[in-house]
């Protein structure tokens, strides 16, 4: 905070070349912030004194909450652009309290597939990650960021979200547009050319979800598999968060292979649960969960990488066949591996 005790000393119009956002704060409440030539203080001690009645604030308070947005602001950028080079899972136990004994680094990038039977503790194990566990989970794993324990604010703090998580349902309740809720979301990133980035955001969803929707769709009539296909486009464009998890992604209608390129161009770590054969063959390595514990990581040998091209042309036969389906027409039509 030293840097901002200086504020009330610089000039508005410094101010808005340094934090282009501050105005924001002023004009919200109906103060025109012109690019004066005097001083933030000046600027303060000028307000008609009937306006801060009318607002309810006193002059000194207007200045430290200034402070403290500028500060907020600035957090919000510095999330945006933290670097995670690498998360560190410290073993902990299984369900019968057996410890682990592993320590396994995955770095940006990488994709890697959990799987497990159900109720192995897959799920605990993004939640882990999410939470940035430090023994204190029934698993007892601990979690560094980059090599390091992670401050104890980022497990609390939005700011600092470093994961993005992408949970098996998506209920949308807001009455907005798909394209006012990308805007909304864009705009509270901060990022620039909203509309542009809007637009973009939206055309790579509707390339990953099977049927195409419009932006002036309301996001509550959004199918299971568009809504999936929005978020994970959201994600890769606008989330800052270099961890991306995701639990189940297989159910949902989408272009998975396409979503997941999407996400990891980005230069992110990715997590999946699964229990599809192709989701986990796309995984570098793959995560195996035994009775809440950690069993074994299998890297993905040449010969499953081969298997993955065979399944994916049966996997492009079954959705030809299930396009058929939902037009109505009749799958007479022989299997045909060139698809
Ligand atoms: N090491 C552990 N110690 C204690 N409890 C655990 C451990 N691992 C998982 N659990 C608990 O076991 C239960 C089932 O785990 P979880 O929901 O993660 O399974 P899952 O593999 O994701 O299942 P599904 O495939 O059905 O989604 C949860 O209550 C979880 O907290």
């Amino acid at each position: 905070m030293s840097n901002l005790k200086s504020l009330k000393d610089m000039k508005l119009a410094q101010i808005d070349s340094e934090y282009p956002y501050g105005k924001d704060f002023f004009e919200t409440m109906g103060l025109p912030f012109a690019k004066e030539n005097c001083t933030l203080q000046q600027y303060i001690s000028n307000i008609d004194t009937i306006l801060m009645e009318d607002l309810g604030v006193e002059r000194a308070d207007l200045l430290e909450q200034f402070e403290l947005f500028i500060e907020h602001m600035r957090l919000v950028k510095e999330g945006n652009d933290l670097q995670v080079k690498s998360i560190t899972i410290l073993g902990g136990q299984n369900k019968e309290g057996i410890p682990e004994k592993l320590i396994l680094q995955m770095r940006a990038g990488e994709i890697i597939s959990i799987v497990g039977p159900t109720g192995s503790g897959k799920s605990r194990l993004l939640a882990d990650i999410e939470w940035m566990a430090q023994k204190d989970t029934p698993t007892k794993r601990q979690i560094l960021i980059n090599g390091k324990v992670p401050p104890m604010e980022w497990r609390f703090s939005i700011e600092h979200k470093l994961v993005a998580q992408l949970s098996q349902n998506m209920n949308f309740v807001m009455d907005l547009t798909v394209f006012e809720f990308i805007k909304m979301h864009a705009e509270s990133r901060m990022v620039e050319n909203v509309d542009e980035k809007v637009r973009e955001i939206i055309a790579y969803a509707n390339e990953l979800a099977g049927e195409t929707f419009r932006k002036d769709t309301p996001i509550t009539a959004l199918s299971g598999g568009q809504s999936r296909a929005l978020m994970i486009s959201d994600t890769a464009f606008l989330s800052g968060a270099p961890i991306v998890l995701i639990d189940e992604i297989e159910n949902a209608g989408i272009d998975r292979k396409k979503a997941l390129d999407l996400l990891v161009q980005k230069d992110k770590i990715v997590l999946m649960a699964t229990h599809d054969p192709i989701l986990a063959l796309i995984g570098h390595r793959r995560i195996v969960i035994k009775n809440g514990g950690i069993y074994k990581i299998i890297e993905t040998s040449q010969e499953e990488k081969n298997n993955l091209q065979r399944l994916e042309t049966l996997d492009r036969m079954m959705l030809h066949y299930r396009e058929l389906v939902r037009a109505g027409e009749t799958l007479e039509e022989k299997p045909n591996s060139n698809l």
